[in-house]
């Protein structure tokens, strides 16, 4: 028996048998978003504590019961998940905060979040007797999808923007994409990629229209409260793009709550850059609309003009109480360079996005300073070398010589 009792538009409610409907919403198009309802009475009477105890799965498969794959066959053994939280007392007490976790998610096969989402596309992809999976991507989500299609054997058609970092679309082509840089913005990669979709019959990975691949980034949300003996930080800071991935975040902490595995739950706090911040701008003025204007940020997995997975995103911080931060570049390469230095963690723009609203909102008297805050690193930073040469500055260059050494150690 499938593990989903319907799907649910995100828009007008209208809800659905999953078998009825593959994308998105028949009344509302494109901006109605499914959510994926699980049967949560048999998820519970699954994932009890002796369930957890026993189970020696350390990945995000550890969650299966509650991720919507019916057939364990499309599973790939790619490791996935379970990435390393981070308890940073010092530089915590250095910033004010009670506690500053630190989730670092570019600790996964393909180095970001995304991995948690192909995981789960691909072996839905499988279920389903897909051939053929493409994705429209920044870079991350598609190089996820590759390393995944890979492992399974399956073919990908992924369309980027031409202006996507080096290292992403080095990964693409490494795991045998076909891979198509788009002369334009990650917005008409996301048309390209849909129209390309219908043409050919393509399974769609991106989360812009796919409802299974949040039921993979909540995973992140699981571990989160697991590794914390099972409860949930007080505020969880996350970077916004699309929105899929705050939405999965504020979806697992929702489902460890329902099932009784947490007892509260966190305050969700986006952050977006400042010159592409559709959701912050729409929290701001209480809208469901997204108001176009074209992104311009250092940051490219997060600079999105139109958030296809907005609502969800709002969603998230209205019904946690939490808010939208902006962040500006430089305050973004302040914070990839902070993070490095002092716990040793090296994120992407997008990925140190959250780090830097924690900054931000410390800044602006946001915490009271008894708060447990948890920031995702949702991307290596040597996915985009060039934006952090930015950050890191130049080294010195000196002669094969000690006393020219001396000099400079020496000042
Ligand atoms: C590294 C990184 N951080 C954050 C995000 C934001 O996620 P979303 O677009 O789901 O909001 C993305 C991709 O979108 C990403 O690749
Ligand atoms: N910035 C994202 C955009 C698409 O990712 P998705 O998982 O939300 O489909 C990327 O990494 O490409």
């Amino acid at each position: 028996m499938s593990k989903v009792l319907k799907l649910k538009c995100v828009k007008c409610g209208r809800e659905y048998d999953p078998s009825e409907i593959l994308y998105t919403c028949f009344d509302c198009g494109i901006a109605g978003i499914l959510d994926v309802v699980l049967d949560y009475e048999a998820i519970r009477k699954e994932m009890t504590p002796e369930y957890f105890r026993q189970n020696s799965n350390y990945s995000l498969w550890r969650y299966l019961p509650a991720i919507p794959i019916d057939d364990p066959r499309g599973i790939q053994p790619l490791q996935v998940g379970w990435t390393p939280l981070y308890e940073t007392a010092k530089f915590a007490r250095e910033t004010g905060l009670k506690q500053l976790l630190i989730k670092d998610d570019s600790r996964n096969p393909t180095a970001s979040l995304k991995d948690r989402a192909s995981a789960v596309g691909v072996a839905k992809a499988l279920e389903l007797e897909r051939k053929v999976v493409c994705a429209a991507s920044t870079g991350n989500a598609a190089s996820s999808l590759s390393g995944f299609a890979a492992s399974a054997g399956i073919e990908t058609y992924i369309f980027v923007p031409e202006t996507a970092p080096e290292a992403k679309v080095t990964q693409l082509l490494i795991y045998g994409s076909h891979v198509f840089l788009v002369e334009g913005t990650y917005d008409q990669a996301v048309e390209l990629c849909f129209a390309a979709a219908a043409e050919f019959g393509w399974y769609n990975r991106s989360c812009a229209i796919n409802p299974y691949l949040v039921e993979g980034k909540k995973t992140v949300s699981y571990e989160i409260c697991e590794q914390l003996g099972w409860r949930a930080p007080d505020v969880a800071v996350v970077a916004v793009g699309d929105g899929c991935t705050i939405a999965g975040v504020w979806k697992g902490f929702k489902e460890c709550y329902q099932l009784g595995l947490i007892d509260r739950l966190p305050r969700i706090i986006g952050v977006q850059a400042a010159l592409s911040n559709p959701v912050t701008r729409a929290f701001a003025s209480q809208s469901d609309e997204f108001e176009y204007r074209k992104p311009e940020t250092i940051a490219d997995s997060i600079s999105v003009g139109i958030p296809r997975n907005g609502i969800k995103a709002l969603n998230a911080v209205r019904e946690s109480g939490g808010m939208m931060v902006d962040v500006t570049d430089a305050e973004i390469l302040a914070a990839m360079k902070l993070l490095a230095e002092r716990t040793g963690i090296f994120g992407e723009p997008a990925g140190v996005t959250s780090f830097a609203g924690i900054l931000k909102l410390n800044q602006l008297g946001i915490f009271s300073g008894g708060e447990r805050v948890a920031s995702i690193v949702s991307g290596s930073g040597l996915k985009d070398i060039k934006s952090a040469a930015q950050a890191a500055g130049r080294p010195a260059v000196v002669a094969p010589d000690i006393d020219a050494v001396k000099r400079i150690v020496r000042g």
